[in-house]
């Protein structure tokens, strides 16, 4: 169930401009397909596009009217969908509904830090009332979310922002998580107290009671464009914990370890039934890999993925290049939200707006991941002997890729 109506008209002569981050006025591609396909058209492009779960279209789920009342009052948009599984024999349903919250930053980045905190805390508190008035049982931000990603201008005053696993930013979610009775996934800069106060890019796990059940610090860090996140924190000492929470098994792929297979399958291996991806990306950079990464790994790992990007244009004090070559610029560019579900059985649910901040819900059924196991067999026919042992040779200084230098022509002149 969408608040807004997300069927901006293409702008007319002498209309006022589309808005930043839409495609021609509208919110996503599925808005613009929805708006310029006849109805059957669209079921058929849905169809390719999102994939059918239970061999039939996502259905919408209707949300309480406060939901609809708080989505209107403070102008983010709500979505609600539901992924099915089959009816099995000996065991019941496991339906957990999870959301997903897309925001812009509040205040100008020139702004006093502690007001630039204190904005996007209340900016996002009524869409974390929304998804508490929903039912939502496990409640996803994007990655760092207190802050603006300003991992781009190098500059070292952004560390400020950072705090202790249990500061600020957790015990204003604690609170909200026990009210109501749901799971959170913080991702914030933290700051290492029992470690020379060294920085990380860490998820927080908050669990229903308010307790923190763990962290997970982000993998992989990207030195690609604009995002100069190495400046600032090293890769994570974590692991690929997957957190039991009241509701399942939860697993936090931070941003760019999205790129990386073999992070989302360690998540699927220590038994993750739904990965989390909060993000911080932009068009240039990333959008054509977005809706395919996640997708895949649900897939390929037979769980939920649910992916969050931040939305806007974050304009900083002073410029900065990407050492490219190219002129000096103040921002990374757009935020393109497009936050969505990908289930493992290849279906997905539309994207939150390109530029509107979002609350995207679903109902998950978590024995569907047994039943696709169960159907493609995936870890099963996995063969992970094969590949461990050739990463373990492949580790070694001596290595050799396997081609026809290393393996002469056989007799017959066919290479091995
Ligand atoms: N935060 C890194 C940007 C990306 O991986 O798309």
């Amino acid at each position: 169930m969408a608040t807004s109506n997300g069927k901006q008209p293409p702008q007319g002569e002498g209309e006022e401009a589309a808005p930043a981050g839409s495609i021609g006025g509208y919110e996503s591609l599925h808005r613009l397909l929805e708006s310029n396909l006849s109805p059957e058209l669209f079921k058929e492009a849905s169809r390719l596009l999102l994939g059918l779960n239970c061999g039939r279209a996502l259905e919408a789920i209707s949300l309480p009217e406060a939901t609809s009342a708080l989505a209107k009052a403070h102008n983010f948009d709500v979505q609600a969908f539901r992924f099915d599984a089959d009816k099995e024999y000996l065991r019941q349903p496991r339906v957990v509904r999870v959301g997903l919250i897309q925001n812009s930053i509040a205040t100008p980045t020139t702004s006093h830090f502690a007001e630039q905190k204190k904005a996007i805390m209340e900016k996002i508190k009524p869409m974390i009332d929304a998804a508490g008035d929903s039912g939502v049982n496990i409640l996803c931000l994007q990655e760092a979310w207190t802050m603006p990603f300003a991992f781009c201008t190098r500059e070292k005053r952004w560390c400020e922002f950072a705090e202790p696993v249990d500061g600020e930013s957790t015990q204003f979610l604690q609170q909200l998580a026990k009210k109501y009775n749901m799971v959170i996934v913080s991702p914030i800069l933290e700051r290492d107290v029992n470690h020379g106060e060294i920085i990380w890019n860490t998820a927080v796990v908050i669990g229903n009671h308010g307790n923190i059940i763990g962290i997970h610090r982000k993998n992989h860090i990207p030195r690609v464009g604009d995002f100069n996140e190495s400046t600032y924190y090293m890769e994570g000492n974590t692991g690929h914990p997957v957190f039991e929470t009241a509701y399942g098994k939860i697993g936090v792929n931070i941003c760019y370890g999205r790129h990386h297979p073999l992070n989302w399958l360690a998540f699927g291996i220590n038994g993750a039934e739904i990965v989390f991806n909060p993000s911080a990306t932009v068009g240039e950079l990333s959008e054509p890999m977005w809706p395919i990464e996640a997708r895949n790994a649900a897939i390929a790992n037979s769980y939920f993925v649910g992916s969050i990007n931040r939305v806007g244009t974050e304009v900083f004090p002073n410029p900065f290049t990407s050492g490219d070559g190219k002129p000096q610029h103040a921002d990374f560019g757009h935020f393109y939200g497009s936050s969505h579900f990908s289930a493992p059985d290849a279906s997905c649910t539309p994207s939150l707006s390109r530029y509107r901040d979002g609350l995207m819900i679903s109902d998950m059924d978590l024995n569907l991941c047994r039943q696709i196991k169960d159907k493609w067999g995936f870890r099963m026919t996995a063969r992970y002997d094969t590949y461990s042992s050739l990463l373990a040779k492949y580790l070694q200084p001596d290595f050799k890729p396997q081609n026809s230098e290393v393996y002469p022509k056989s007799q017959a002149g066919v290479d091995f």
